[in-house]
């Protein structure tokens, strides 16, 4: 059961992964945004995909959805933890906190989508439902319950077109449509994901309010600062999840 690590902002790579190998790989659907990094987490082998590359380079809207996650299939991937930098819209969405979704809205566009858009003979709408596969967030909750990490147990994610942040008037918006966290990059891996049957959820580190939520500019500088110490937690919580695999 080889689990797959999606890092995005704020984690490039992971320090605690003991690298045994790495490849790169051609898709039909062109590059993916690495080369697939193999290692092993507490003993666990994995692969790692850095989403915007490694160093990052590729902004949200440009990135090959399509070839990352149809790569992690071919290469033996049984399920999928994407890890996202996130803005914070609802009270509980504070900087530096962790989230595991539990839905989704995608407000991103003009993105490919879909493997099935060539098919002009078998039309598949996939089911979506619950977009984070239930069991598999289970699993992350319950071990960061084990390990006494804190996290926000669901929350609706938005997925924006980006690169740019959103206004105060488009975070008004989504916080009516019931968003609790903003990201760029959560759709359509998700629905890519679930296309292949490969279990997927979403581990989302606040890195910063989302507009207008408090006053002032959103800033990089506080955005580094938060994911510092976010990830850290985000990471720790994987190798927690990867121990109650092996557990289990
Ligand atoms: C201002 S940072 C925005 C950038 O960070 C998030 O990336 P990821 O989801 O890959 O962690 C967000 O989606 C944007 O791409
Ligand atoms: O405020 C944000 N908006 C969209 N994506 C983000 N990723 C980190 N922060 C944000």
């Amino acid at each position: 059961m080889t689990l797959a690590i999606i890092g995005g902002t704020g984690l490039t790579r992971i320090e605690a992964l003991n690298i045994t190998g790495q490849q790169e790989l051609e898709t039909p659907f062109g590059p993916p945004s690495a080369p697939y990094v193999f290692g092993e987490l507490n003993g666990q082998s994995l692969i790692f995909l850095a989403r915007h590359g490694n160093p990052h380079r590729i902004p949200p809207h440009k990135i090959n959805y399509r070839a990352n996650i149809w790569g992690l299939k071919q290469l033996g991937a049984a399920e999928i933890i994407g890890v996202a930098a996130v803005g914070g819209i609802s009270p509980s969405m504070g900087p530096a906190k962790i989230a595991i979704p539990a839905q989704l809205i995608d407000y991103s566009y003009g993105r490919e989508h879909t493997f099935f858009a060539d098919d002009l003979e078998h039309v598949t709408h996939i089911d979506f439902t619950e977009p984070y596969t239930p069991s598999l967030r289970r699993r992350i909750v319950q071990a960061a319950a084990a390990a006494g990490i804190e996290v926000y147990d669901g929350g609706v994610y938005g997925c924006t077109q980006g690169p740019r942040l959103e206004t105060v008037a488009e975070i008004k918006r989504m916080a009516n449509d019931g968003c609790d966290l903003v990201g760029m990059t959560g759709m359509p891996e998700a629905a890519l994901a679930r296309e292949l049957e490969l279990p997927y959820a979403n581990i989302s580190v606040v890195a910063n309010w989302a507009a207008g939520i408090v006053d002032g500019e959103i800033t990089m500088a506080e955005i580094e600062k938060n994911l510092l110490a976010g990830m850290s937690n985000a990471i720790a919580l994987l190798q927690a999840t990867v121990l109650s695999a092996t557990a289990g």
